[in-house]
């Protein structure tokens, strides 16, 4: 028989829960799924359940994934090269297609079946489906050292969200539906764009009006140089932070997600390790958050 100590000690862990529960009731919550973190089996169907008790307990969880390496594994197998700027993947037309095909296809559908599994109702949609995300070609800039200035680089179709159109994600919500959504985007003329999944959860996480934006990925957070979590930053930490080359490659995009998305009134956002099992139970409902915090 379990001694009644540690009986007592599991229902302390549901009343730290409590407060949190009650705060965030009838809260809507984007929790963006990073391709690297899905990489662990049993970190996967933790993930789902979280996403699961969230819905729950009154808590309108909204999933965005990413599948970047996914990606890059099929463009390998089909001998197509793929090459990233600023953390970006440059897309003509073939690579916008498998990108959609790896997306919307497999990995949204892998996601959907987890939640089913851990007892809950997701359905899976892209940008494109109610007009989510409508976007339009990203003119992307990169600094030119020589030149001194920023130049313009065309990144095919890496697209930038331009209008949300929510009522398909509000259909959903009073139906009960976990929505999972791919980040692809519709252009004016029906065209795919490619929108990297952290930018297309920040711009979900405005629209709706989000109180929190968790971003899932493969580090405990943002690491300093000397590979230290850093805890709490606010926009100016960013802007140092990026000035000085602490951070690279995919963290790039995902910290101005962050930003774009606490100056266009999310709470919070919070980059977190999704390899962790339970990462966003534990950073919603403990006193004890993990992974890095910005706020404005
Ligand atoms: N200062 C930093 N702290 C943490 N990670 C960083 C930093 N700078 C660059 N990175 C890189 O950013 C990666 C996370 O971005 P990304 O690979 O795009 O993940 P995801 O697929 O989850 O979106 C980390 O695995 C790490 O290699
Ligand atoms: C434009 C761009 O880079 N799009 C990303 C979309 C997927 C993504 O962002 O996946 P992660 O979150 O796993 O990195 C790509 O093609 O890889």
């Amino acid at each position: 028989m379990t001694d009644p100590a540690s009986l007592i000690a599991r229902a302390d862990i549901l009343i730290e829960a409590l407060p949190y529960m009650q705060r965030y009731a009838g809260q809507t919550f984007v929790v963006k799924y990073g391709g690297h973190a899905m990489s662990d089996p049993a970190a996967a169907l933790s993930f789902a359940e979280d996403v699961v008790l969230l819905k729950a307990v009154g808590i309108n969880p909204v999933v965005v994934h990413g599948g970047g390496p996914q990606i890059g594994s099929m463009l390998k197998k089909l001998g197509v090269q793929s090459e990233f700027v600023n953390g970006l993947r440059v897309t003509d037309e073939q690579t916008a297609d498998v990108a959609e095909m790896v997306l919307s296809g497999a990995i949204n559908k892998e996601i959907v079946a987890h939640i089913g599994q851990a007892g809950g109702k997701a359905v899976g949609i892209s940008g494109k489906d109610g007009r989510l995300v409508q976007a339009r070609k990203l003119e992307h800039r990169v600094y030119d050292a020589e030149r001194d200035e920023e130049m313009p680089v065309d990144l095919g179709f890496v697209g930038e969200p331009v209008a949300v159109d929510r009522a398909l994600i509000d259909h959903l919500e009073i139906a009960g539906m976990i929505p999972v959504i791919a980040p692809i985007g519709i252009g004016t003329n029906g065209e795919t764009y490619n929108i990297n999944a952290d930018t297309m959860a920040g711009a979900i996480a405005a629209a709706l009006g989000a109180a929190r934006l968790f971003l899932l990925t493969d580090v405990a957070g943002v690491l300093d140089k000397q590979g230290q979590l850093l805890t709490d930053l606010t926009p100016p930490d960013i802007a140092r932070l990026r000035a000085d080359g602490t951070i690279s490659g995919g963290m790039i995009p995902k910290l101005e997600t962050c930003l774009n998305a606490v100056e266009n009134g999310v709470d919070a956002a919070v980059i977190l390790d999704g390899r962790v099992q339970h990462a966003v139970l534990l950073e919603i409902f403990t006193r004890a958050g993990v992974g890095t915090l910005v706020r404005v």
